[in-house]
């Protein structure tokens, strides 16, 4: 028996999922994870939100705050046109490993890119080290008293540009309360918000899609 959940979640899936097929993968994830042992992953609800938000978008460049086991890093690839790339930034080792892992499984590594280290760490970074000019696509899932910071460091960075697309998770619950009025509020972004329920659970859960205004 693997001694982490997350380990568990991957040792499912290596042994019962499809290799190669990123949607034999989520349903998996989410089959252990209703079934089994309850996990943050975004989940099959959420994640038709997110994967409508993002085909909309139809970006080139996306980035990821929250890597956990690779459940929407793998949800966002599989929909990816050719040439685009998903940065996903975890800080927890132990997850990055196991996302690794799964996202190398589900046949799609060579569109994500796995960044080990603190948002606030690698935020300020993505110009000079990783090549990046501007995001059409933000997903923000870690945590949600980092949620506003980290929108604010994206601004200062220079990383969004007018029309980027912000969609967070999780954002009825209080601890992403600040993010919320800041959007909402600041006058330099279309909010649109999307009821519905946390991860294999009838608990209310919201996401919010912020469309970015402002010229950079
Ligand atoms: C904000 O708390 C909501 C909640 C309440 C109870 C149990 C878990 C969670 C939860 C759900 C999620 O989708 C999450 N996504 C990313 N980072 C999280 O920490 C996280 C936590
Ligand atoms: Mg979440």
């Amino acid at each position: 028996m693997a001694e982490t959940r997350e380990q568990r979640i991957l040792e499912f899936v290596l042994q019962n999922a499809v290799r190669g097929n990123p949607q034999s993968v989520l349903d998996h994830i989410d089959k252990y994870c209703r079934e089994k042992e309850w996990a943050m992953n975004v989940g099959d609800e959420k994640g038709l939100i997110l994967d409508n938000v993002l085909q909309e978008t139809n970006p080139s460049m996306v980035l990821e705050l929250g890597t956990y086991c690779g459940y929407s890093a793998i949800r966002i690839a599989r929909l990816l046109k050719p040439e685009a790339l998903l940065l996903t930034i975890e800080m927890n080792p132990a997850h990055a490993d196991v996302a690794r892992q799964m996202i190398e499984f589900a046949g799609v590594k060579d569109k994500v890119k796995i960044l080990q280290n603190s948002t606030e760490h690698i935020i300020p970074k993505l110009k000079a080290e990783h090549g990046v000019e501007h995001f059409d696509f933000v997903f923000i899932d870690h945590f949600g008293n980092r949620y506003l910071s980290d929108t604010k460091l994206l601004e200062e960075c220079c990383v969004l540009r007018k029309g980027t697309v912000l969609l967070a998770d999780n954002v009825s619950f209080p601890n992403s309360a600040d993010f919320l009025e800041y959007i909402r509020t600041s006058g330099h972004y279309d909010c649109t918000n999307y009821p519905a329920h946390l991860e294999y659970s009838d608990k209310p859960d919201a996401m919010e899609r912020a469309v970015y205004r402002r010229q950079r």
